[in-house]
């Protein structure tokens, strides 16, 4: 899904999180302006053609035409007409168009070229390729970016491809659209836009503790593993107020099947192919929303049974998850099936990228001394002031500024979700082009992220460069740097992965030095993270207080 960073066409999936960057202490001194795509997946594979009944072949003949013709009608409409008033570009080869490029590019440890090169020989920020089967508009430009995101549910809608919507289910806050889709994005900014909130914080603080009290003393640890213990576990809690124990890890246990189906080759009746990862990851799907279901099931029998809660005074009182929050919502209207699907969506939709995010900063740091010793610095200083055993407050949050440029830093490097996909809902005009309705776009954040005209030393780690004052919001309000999107979806978690990160990264350097244990490094196909899990041998610090 695009959020997720999988670009889906047809049967084909293609990683959108994609972000390659060296890893800074091996970052390049020179640096080319940078613009990036989104991160290829593997290519739609044709099934079996021996054993597959003649339906099937069938159908994938007529795919096979269909995509055939799109692509002359894409290559003659480029050439003449009202083509003539698209972005410049090229469609590549017949059927593959440019995708082979692309994939490949992404394969590599420096995937930037193949959006630096075409937009150096069209001279245009934004550019038309033919990736997936589809003619698609990348955007590279940070004026364009910004109305693609505001023009969402308008102009433009994010498109899903089946597959990825199939194991969203039909309810997700990703899927839905129009008015429904405002309530329902409105709902969640409720809830997860309240860290602040005494009992989350503490809940995170007492989560991030008790995972770190599973590390020995002296121990060799897979630091992606850990952080998605603490984003699933902290999940859940936030959904359904359901603390780690043998439901939370039956439960992760599918889900981790589940997510996997998200970079994964969707085969046609995948639900038949059990043993396929996407076959796989239904049954897991099923699973997953069961349990889910059983929960709320019962949370609307207890509501019933206890009464509705709906008068003035119950609205001032903080509801203790999302869970609660639907069930009291527009006057409890919302189904089962609905807070099941909504619920799933949010498990999915901060997992991958949260734990990634505090890996790659703790990786980024460690290559990065002076700025881990300053942050360092930061961190004991809010323990001199509270003691060793104090549990974080809202205030100790708020002083942990060089942190926020550590957490903004490593989102503009690591670029976790690239950009975005949508879908034109009518003709788009933007300077002297023309983007004809139904076509799809790409709005690249990476491209803007490591660009040098708007970022010195664009592929550098250098979190100080956040210090100086506005500049945070100058960029934001630029679309200079939109990790977390913009306009009507942005990302509603984005204040909640902050004070995750935030707290993670002030227990483990106020309790543990650590280095890596192998080197590691960073991939970006499917997705960015490192390719193996960032492991690290810690050392407990002997003042440490658990
Ligand atoms: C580093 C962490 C994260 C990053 C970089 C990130 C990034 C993004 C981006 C770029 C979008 C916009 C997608 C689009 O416009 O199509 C988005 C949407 C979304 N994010 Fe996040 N996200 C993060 C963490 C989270 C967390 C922790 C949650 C929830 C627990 C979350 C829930 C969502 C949801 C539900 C949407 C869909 C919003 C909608 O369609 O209205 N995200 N995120």
């Amino acid at each position: 899904m695009p959020y997720l960073g999988l670009f889906g066409v047809k049967d084909s999936l293609i990683s959108l999180t994609q972000s390659h960057f060296p890893t800074p202490a091996r970052a390049p001194s020179t640096d080319p302006s940078t613009r990036s795509p989104p991160t290829p997946t593997p290519t739609p594979t044709p099934m079996d053609a021996s054993g597959a009944p003649p339906l099937i072949l069938a159908a994938a003949a007529a795919l096979l035409l269909a995509a055939a013709l799109g692509w002359l009608l894409a290559a003659r409409s480029s050439k003449r007409g009202s083509a003539r008033l698209l972005p410049p570009g090229s469609t590549g080869l017949p059927l593959v168009g440019e995708t082979l490029r692309l994939i490949s590019a992404y394969k590599t440890p420096n995937p930037e070229p193949f959006i630096d090169d075409r937009v150096a020989r069209h001279g245009s920020g934004v550019f038309t390729t033919h990736v997936f089967g589809e003619r698609t508009v990348f955007s590279a430009d940070p004026a364009f970016n910004r109305l693609l995101l505001a023009a969402e549910g308008r102009a433009v809608g994010c498109s899903y491809p089946s597959s990825i919507a199939t194991l969203l289910g039909p309810h997700s806050l990703l899927l839905t659209r129009g008015p429904a889709h405002r309530r329902l994005h409105t709902l969640t900014l409720t809830r997860l836009g309240r860290p602040a909130s005494p009992p989350l914080l503490a809940h995170i603080d007492r989560l991030v503790l008790a995972t770190m009290r599973g590390w020995e003393p002296a121990s060799t640890v897979r630091l992606l593993d850990e952080a998605k213990k603490i984003t699933f576990n902290l999940t859940v809690k936030q959904l359904v107020s359901i603390d780690p124990g043998p439901w939370t890890e039956s439960v992760r246990r599918e889900y981790v099947k589940l997510i996997d189906g998200f970079f994964s080759i969707p085969f046609p009746f995948a639900h038949l192919l059990p043993f396929t990862t996407y076959g796989q990851a239904l049954k897991a799907r099923k699973k997953v929303a069961g349990a889910l279901r059983e929960v709320i099931r019962k949370r609307m029998d207890d509501k019933l049974e206890n009464g509705c809660a709906n008068g003035k005074e119950d609205d001032k009182i903080e509801k203790k998850d999302m869970v609660e929050e639907l069930l009291e919502a527009e006057g409890g209207s919302f189904s089962e099936e609905e807070m099941v699907d909504f619920c799933l969506s949010l498990l999915v939709a901060g997992y991958e990228t949260t734990s990634v995010l505090m890996t790659l900063a703790v990786k980024f740091l460690t290559e990065t001394p002076t700025a881990l010793a300053q942050l360092k610095e930061e961190h004991e200083n809010i323990r001199d002031v509270k003691g060793k055993n104090q549990p974080l407050e809202w205030s100790d949050f708020k002083s942990m500024p060089f942190t926020q440029c550590v957490i903004n830093e490593t989102l503009r490097v690591a670029n976790l979700i690239s950009g975005v996909f949508r879908r034109a809902n009518t003709d788009i005009h933007f300077k002297d082009y023309v983007i004809p309705k139904g076509c799809k776009i790409f709005a690249s954040f990476r491209a803007v992220h490591l660009n040098t005209e708007h970022y010195e030393n664009a592929r550098t780690f250098d979190p100080w460069r956040w210090q100086s004052k506005n500049k945070l919001q100058s960029a934001v309000g630029a679309s200079l740097f939109t990790p977390f999107g913009g306009g009507p979806r942005l990302c509603p978690g984005y204040e909640l992965a902050r004070v995750v990160v935030s707290v993670f990264l002030h227990r483990l350097v106020t309790r543990f030095s650590w280095e890596e244990a192998e080197e590691d490094r960073l991939v970006f196909f499917p997705t960015t993270r490192t390719l193996k899990g960032y492991p690290i041998n810690l050392q407990r610090r002997p003042d440490s207080v658990f």
